[in-house]
């Protein structure tokens, strides 16, 4: 059976001091996690979360990555960059990239090109808002924006991570019940396998106030391989008690 992942997005939090603390205490009560674990790091701390990270079986994951190979992109953070730091895999089209960097399907495809191309698996978000499920248009969307991915990446679509993240759950203590998550992942499950013989070896995380209370519920989910988790990765003993749940 593939190992789940569990992946913090930290987002823009965190501190020198608060890294330091959070790694040391998750690192501490981890012991052998039988789950893949990362965390998703503000760029400006990926050199000092390299350090505390070497040789621990916890990943580094930026948290975007620049869809250009180099040059004049002013503020943009090339995969070569991100390598020379260790970084396992790069968080793309995250809703609030999406939403407040105007990101749209194409340009979203384009980096998790890029981020294959410099041996970076990219987690791929997608995910309705709360007005597109009203409107009964979830599996619309979140194919519409699977299908970006998969038609610029052809094959090498079996080497990505997608997660799935509705983004009336993110950040509002509203989980999708393990059942909404499932019916999702089931219909990316199979867009992916239209797409791919190795879709069944693709991890589709879940994300959205995915916490210490119902971790355990949704990753028992057939389709669910693990979850994106903000504000939870941001507490080790929640963290811990979530990839515990993933074992
Ligand atoms: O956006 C998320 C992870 O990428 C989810 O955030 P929360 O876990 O804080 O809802």
């Amino acid at each position: 059976m593939m190992k789940k992942l569990i992946a913090g997005n930290w987002k823009m939090n965190g501190s020198l001091a608060a890294n330091d603390k959070l790694l040391k205490d998750i690192l501490a009560g981890m012991g052998q996690a039988t789950c893949e674990v990362a965390v998703g790091v503000p760029a400006v701390y990926l050199a000092q979360c390299q350090i505390l990270l070497a040789g621990t079986s916890i990943d580094l994951a930026s948290q975007d990555i620049s869809a250009q190979e180099s040059g004049a992109y002013t503020g943009e953070i090339s995969g070569a960059m991100l390598k020379e730091f260790g970084v396992r895999y790069a968080i793309v089209g995250h809703s609030e990239r999406r939403q407040y960097h105007g990101e749209t399907d194409e340009v979203v495809a384009c980096k998790a090109q890029r981020a294959l191309k410099c041996g970076i698996t990219p987690i791929v978000c997608v995910g309705e808002t709360l007005a597109e499920r009203e409107a009964g248009k979830t599996d619309e969307v979140v194919k519409r924006q699977l299908a970006a991915v998969i038609h610029t990446n052809g094959h090498c679509i079996s080497e990505v991570v997608v997660a799935y993240e509705p983004v009336w759950a993110i950040g509002t203590g509203k989980t999708a019940t393990p059942e909404m998550a499932q019916q999702v992942h089931a219909v990316l499950r199979a867009q992916l396998k239209a797409a791919s013989e190795h879709a069944d070896c693709i991890k589709l995380l879940y994300g959205g106030s995915m916490n210490a209370a119902n971790a355990a519920q949704l990753l028992a989910q057939p389709d669910i391989d693990g979850g994106l988790i903000g504000g939870a990765a941001l507490k080790a003993q929640d963290f811990l008690t979530i990839i515990a749940a993933a074992a």
